[in-house]
């Protein structure tokens, strides 16, 4: 398969001013300062081929942003290379910004007071787009994105929903080869995360785009990433697919209940009905781990109300930080 990224011994330091406390500490930091160096990334190897969703996770800190500023041309590593489409992001930006689409969850590139449309207008003016391609793309992304309800209307006025939809259009209107999205869900409601990811998922498959997706969701790596890489205080911890990540680091679904008899607790037996899941009692809160592929939560709570007087019942889904918890619990058990 066609390699789209190829990113080798990467790294990224960063020179930072230690400063000591009290006012004696800040003159000597002004005078003599005492610099400090950070590795925010360290040897990171890792291909990407051409039409793959590339799951690029890690906790707060970990150094997925500063990753992705090298790779799209904003900083500079310290060492190492990333060649994306066969160009280097520092060196050829012209061309190599052709290549490339960015979303940031949390920023918008659209102009605030524009209508859509208008914004539209000035990127395809900006990447030099003919009359008859960008009639041709618009309609494709609207298709896709379902932009028309809120096109003509400025920026500023529309849902966090509308507003993602409309910047993934946004960075895809020059037919990139490569796109960027970071955090593509943040902040948004159930359903509305499900329109982004389907919209992501189409533009995908149709146009063999290549994704390098940030995410916290973990809902957003099962259902839309091929492959998972997680890096931890700047290094990889985990390169393989969802399925694997399972394996490694446990379930990722969680239901607990909450029961008034501990006489019901000690007799509740999941492996009646069901199997390949993870349960922990502990007074009367009992806490069920499993895998939503393989057990329905509607058929885990009915179970368990048939079985005992439930008085609190909580789903809550394993986040990121919790994964990374697990595998640096496993890495000491495993000592
Ligand atoms: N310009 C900078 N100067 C000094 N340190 C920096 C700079 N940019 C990032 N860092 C540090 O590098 C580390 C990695 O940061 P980075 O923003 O890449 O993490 P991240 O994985 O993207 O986190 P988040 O999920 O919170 O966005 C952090 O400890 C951060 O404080």
């Amino acid at each position: 398969m066609d390699k789209m990224i190829t990113v080798t011994h990467l790294q990224k330091t960063f020179k930072k001013t230690v400063k000591q406390p009290g006012l004696k500490g800040g003159i000597k930091a002004l005078f003599r300062p005492e610099i400090e160096t950070f590795e925010a990334v360290k040897d990171l190897n890792f291909e990407i081929p051409k039409g793959e969703i590339f799951g690029f996770i890690g906790a707060n800190g970990a150094g997925k942003s500063t990753t992705i500023k090298m790779l799209t041309g904003i900083l500079t590593p310290t060492s190492g290379a990333c060649l994306i489409n066969g160009k280097n992001p520092q060196k050829n930006r012209t061309a190599y910004v052709k290549d490339i689409g960015v979303v940031f969850g949390q920023r918008t590139q659209l102009w605030w007071d524009l209508a859509l449309q208008e914004t539209y207008s000035v990127l395809k003016e900006i990447y030099g787009i003919s009359d008859s391609a960008f009639h041709k793309r618009m309609a494709f992304l609207n298709e896709v994105l379902d932009l028309n309800a809120f096109i003509k209307d400025p920026v500023r006025t529309l849902s966090l929903g509308q507003r993602m939809r409309a910047d993934i259009a946004a960075s895809l209107l020059h037919n990139p080869k490569v796109l960027f999205l970071d955090e593509p869900t943040i902040g948004l409601d159930v359903a509305v995360k499900d329109n982004i990811r389907k919209a992501i998922k189409q533009i995908n498959q149709e146009e063999q785009t290549t994704i390098l997706l940030t995410t916290h969701d973990l809902n957003d790596i099962e259902l839309l990433c091929d492959r998972i890489f997680m890096i931890d205080r700047g290094q990889e911890i985990f390169d393989g697919s969802v399925t694997q990540l399972k394996q490694r680091f446990g379930k990722i679904h969680e239901v607990r209940f909450d029961m008034t008899r501990q006489d019901d607790v000690d007799k509740l037996n999941y492996q009646d009905l069901f199997s390949d899941l993870e349960v922990r009692k502990e007074g009367t809160q009992v806490t069920v781990q499993f895998d939503a592929s393989k057990i329905a939560i509607p058929d885990l709570i009915k179970f368990t109300l048939t079985q005992a007087d439930v008085t609190d019942i909580a789903v809550k889904d394993a986040d990121i930080e919790e994964i990374i918890r697990r595998f640096f619990r496993k890495e000491i058990e495993n000592v």
